[in-house]
């Protein structure tokens, strides 16, 4: 039920179309079941010498026009009578499927925008749980069920219940005990119909979830081919996708198996049912019970009948499967959006950022950063280093309230972190990711993506403090040079580049690289760093890297190790402590030394 009033919901808007189409298909069966009751006029009372049981306008307009003889002459009127008959359920047939399939495209595309919209809203942890493919096929298989379903099937469910009034009221007032044998399979072949509906029902949900996992597989494959190639991992990756692709065969077989099952053994009841009629109408006529018209009646209404019941089991699958569909889009927009995210202050961000006592974990049970203090003045630059999971990424998370932190304090120019709102926050603070995405797009609409109406001055501007402005003009296109999916045709420090022009062309007062240079050479690095640092305004930069050169000149450098702070401070200070800093320092100092002798080692001699 709360299923069906979701449908209702999303079908909010275009309710009148339907109505329409309701209409159309009423007037249409009106049509459709007047055709046998002509034939059987022109059987009995034209042909035959029955009486003419036909209201007393028809009779008396026959009769001023030449009455029975003139017809029996010209049977071609009546046929031309039927023709007309049949052009306006036609008409009727195509108002019903114009109107309902305008309509059902209409909440097709209600469904996709608002879970578009719902998506976008949803928080980051959730992108960070579900799979990708899992969502691209709610968005879009799951969507077109319900468009089929609402565009054929919904409207199919009016016709059987107006061919089973019109056709039970018409055989009912014709012959009551006919009536009863022409409708003496029927209650079997709903309940087989049902029946069958419950347990196909189960299978193609089956059918449904293997053909996500099925997708999921090739999303990601295709998404990481460049790692399956590098590791050489292709017949992994096709067994993988084997393994799924005959899970997803055998749940289609079972459902086929299931279906034809049921289309054979429902159609031996319709046929059955139909010879009853049959047998049993010819037996009357023979005794004279009803006319050979009311037999032709009972013929033509009981195929139009028993068919849309069988077709019932059909209409009611694919019910189910919408059910299912409308189930797997109701579980996206069922997860809560994002807390607050146009609410609380706005403030005229300078970057002065303190942590005091942090805490912050991902699970209830398990704090990920603990404990964590220091203090940053706008404009410093505070470098963290740490051990792969040692929780950098979190810490900067936290101040982009992407996560909310449990205990302590987090303050950007003395205001409570909480209390900023959160889209505010996110729009002052740049960050650059450790896995830089960039679109499909050209480079200069990739770096000018983030702000609106950007000027072409200021795309060099960001380019040239993150290196890359002359690699771009040394492309054929230049700026105009389209990137490819994920920025395949860019080298991994000229993608990192062109995300850390990306982001400070947003003029932000807070700047974070997670990890963002590591593709780049040293002397690059030392570059966008110089460059950074001659900024107009003061900027709070946040570096986070393995690489000490990186981070030796940061005002505060923090070392993290589970979570926890174990070092601060400056190169200068930390280079003289025994711990993880001087370790990785003391290591990256002796490999480029040796690297320094191989090269000069391998320098021809001049
Ligand atoms: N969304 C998440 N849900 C649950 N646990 C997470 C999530 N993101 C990270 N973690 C866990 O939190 C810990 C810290 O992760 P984080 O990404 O902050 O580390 P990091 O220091 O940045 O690592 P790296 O240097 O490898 O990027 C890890 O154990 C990681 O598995």
């Amino acid at each position: 039920m709360k299923k069906i009033k979701l449908l209702l919901k999303f079908m909010e808007g275009n309710r009148l179309l339907y109505f329409g189409a309701v209409l159309a298909i009423g007037l249409s069966t009106c049509f459709e079941i007047l055709i046998p009751l002509v034939l059987k006029f022109t059987i009995d009372s034209i042909i035959g010498d029955q009486p003419m049981e036909i209201p007393n306008w028809i009779w008396n307009f026959i009769h001023a026009n030449g009455g029975r003889a003139l017809l029996l002459h010209n049977l071609w009127i009546i046929g031309a009578f039927i023709i007309i008959l049949t052009v306006i359920n036609g008409i009727f047939l195509y108002l019903k499927g114009k109107w309902s399939a305008v309509a059902a495209e209409s909440v097709a595309k209600n469904i996709r925008e608002r879970l578009y919209n719902h998506l976008q809203h949803l928080p980051f942890d959730y992108h960070t749980k579900v799979e990708t493919g899992e969502l691209i096929q709610r968005c879009t298989s799951d969507v077109e069920t319900i468009r089929r379903f609402l565009s054929i099937q919904f409207i199919e469910i009016g016709r059987v219940i107006f061919i089973l009034i019109f056709s039970l009221w018409v055989m009912a007032s014709l012959n009551g005990t006919m009536t009863l044998v022409a409708v003496s399979l029927i209650p079997i072949v709903l309940f087989f119909t049902l029946i069958f509906f419950f347990k196909v029902k189960k299978a193609f949900k089956i059918s449904d979830e293997c053909e996500a996992r099925l997708s999921t597989v090739l999303q990601e494959n295709l998404s990481g081919v460049r790692v399956v190639r590098a590791f050489a991992r292709q017949k992994h990756e096709i067994d993988k996708f084997y393994k799924k692709n005959s899970e997803y065969r055998d749940a289609t077989y079972k459902l086929i198996r299931l279906l034809a099952w049921f289309w054979s053994s429902s159609d031996f009841l319709c046929f059955l049912q139909i010879g009853a009629v049959l047998v049993f109408g010819v037996y009357l006529v023979v005794n004279g019970l009803i006319t050979l018209g009311t037999l032709v009646v009972f013929i033509s209404y009981e195929r139009k009948l028993i068919f849309p019941i069988r077709q019932l089991g059909r209409i009611l699958t694919d019910l189910g499967k919408s059910l299912v569909s409308l189930e797997r889009i109701n579980e996206i927009l069922e997860n809560e959006i994002e807390d607050g995210l146009d609410k609380g202050k706005k403030p005229d961000i300078k970057g002065n950022i303190e942590f005091k006592n942090v805490s912050f974990g991902y699970d209830e049970d398990r704090n990920i950063l603990n404990n964590i203090s220091f203090k940053v003045k706008a404009g410093q630059t505070i470098a963290i280093l740490g051990s792969t999971g040692s929780g950098k990424t979190s810490l900067v998370n936290l101040l982009l309230r992407l996560y909310d932190y449990k205990e302590g304090h987090i303050k950007i120019d003395g205001i409570e972190l909480k209390e900023i709102n959160k889209k505010w926050l996110r729009q002052q603070i740049g960050i650059v990711l450790q896995e830089p995405f960039l679109y499909s797009k050209t480079i200069k609409e990739n770096i000018g993506i983030t702000k609106k109406n950007i000027k072409e001055k200021d795309v060099f501007e960001a380019s040239k403090i993150a290196a890359i402005h002359d690699v771009i003009l040394d492309f054929e296109n230049g700026y105009e040079t389209t990137v490819g999916e994920r920025g395949v045709t860019l080298s991994g420090g000229q993608k990192q580049r062109v995300a850390i022009a990306r982001t400070i062309v947003r003029n932000s007062r807070v700047l974070i690289f997670d990890d963002s240079l590591s593709a780049v050479d040293s002397e690059t690095d030392l570059a966008i760093r110089r460059s950074l640092k001659r900024m107009k305004n003061k900027v709070t930069t946040f570096i986070i890297s393995h690489r000490i050169s990186t981070l030796s000149d940061a005002d505060i450098i923090l070392v993290l190790e589970d979570g926890k702070i174990v070092q601060s401070g400056k190169h200068d200070k930390l280079i003289k402590e025994n711990g993880l800093y001087k370790r990785i320092w003391t290591i990256q100092n002796s490999l480029e030394e040796e690297l320094e002798k191989e090269a000069m080692g391998s320098a021809p001699v001049a």
